[in-house]
């Protein structure tokens, strides 16, 4: 067991027990699935029935959530009878948080009784065929902050989480990135529906022209700020994982291009398709068989 005092940023199993016990305490919700919304995408926490909020201020060793579009509290409800906890909110690492830090919840969820996840982020398109408004289901990602050893594993292992050496080969489910086209095909939605690689980097400033290039050279068809890490922590503790990109903005590849990243455009972004994910990560949702089969 690992005492208490080892754990890097109060993510140890003891600390993320006594957080998800705290929540426990203070709700009925049992929750088997756990919901991520991204910048501007925080209206499906709004889709979930008898919803029962908690912020982020007033839970245990929870961080607190400091970007524009992320309104920093956790709901607990059912979502076509599912009960399910969603994070109205996630936090990255350029708010300055240990990377173990910010991965925390996904812990809190495991010890919940959360078997599948469903993430969602705002992502830059790298993919010259992608368009703003396009919704990529991630297949894979490339960890960059992990190439220089920022991965929110580091530290002692706890057993009691996952193994020393988790296999990432597997990370997006095949049966849900499978049903996702299924359900997009089913509402229509196959003409914006792509699937392709996020690639995580540590921001907060948004890529240069030269990086941007490099990215796509390098295989990622959209650039992020967060979902890669969690899911790293939500695969080490062996729940499902299914993940979106709402192609927020193009990237910049372009030296005679006038575009410019900006958040606002970002957040505007997910208004204009928030009824669609919602709709389509609803419908997964009711389709979930109660099981955690590792079916990739
Ligand atoms: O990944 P989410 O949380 O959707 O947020 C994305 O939007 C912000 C930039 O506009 C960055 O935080 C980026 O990661
Ligand atoms: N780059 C990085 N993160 C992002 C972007 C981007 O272009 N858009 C939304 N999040």
């Amino acid at each position: 067991m690992l005492p208490v005092s080892e754990s890097l940023c109060g993510e140890s199993y003891e600390e993320c027990k006594a957080t998800a016990d705290w929540l426990l305490s203070n709700t009925q919700v049992r929750p088997t699935v756990g919901i991520v919304c991204g910048s501007g995408l925080g209206g499906l926490a709004e889709m979930l029935k008898d919803p029962q909020y908690f912020k982020y201020c007033d839970i245990p060793n929870f961080p607190k959530s400091t970007v524009h579009g992320h309104a920093g509290r956790l709901v607990f409800g059912t979502l076509k009878g599912k009960p399910c906890v969603c994070m109205q909110g996630r936090f990255h690492l350029y708010e300055g948080y240990p990377i173990q830090k910010i991965t925390l919840p996904m812990r809190v969820f495991k010890l919940m009784g959360v078997e599948t996840v469903f993430l969602t982020n705002a992502a830059g398109g790298l993919n010259q065929d992608y368009k703003v408004g396009d919704v990529m289901i991630m297949k894979d990602h490339i960890n960059m902050p992990g190439f220089a050893g920022n991965n929110p594993l580091v530290g002692p292992n706890d057993d009691r989480f996952g193994v020393r050496f988790p296999c990432m080969s597997d990370a997006y489910d095949r049966k849900l990135r499978q049903m996702a086209l299924d359900v997009a095909s089913e509402l229509g939605y196959n003409d914006f529906f792509r699937e392709g690689v996020y690639c995580v980097l540590g921001g907060p400033s948004f890529e240069t022209i030269a990086e941007c290039r490099m990215l796509h050279k390098l295989g990622a068809d959209a650039v992020g700020m967060s979902t890669a890490h969690e899911v790293i922590v939500a695969r080490h503790a062996g729940m499902r994982c299914f993940a979106l990109s709402l192609i927020s903005n193009q990237a910049v590849m372009d030296y005679d291009s006038q575009e410019k990243a900006n958040h606002e455009e970002v957040l505007e972004t997910g208004r204009l398709r928030a009824e669609q994910l919602e709709k389509l990560v609803t419908t997964m949702v009711d389709r979930l068989e109660h099981n955690n089969n590792d079916s990739s």
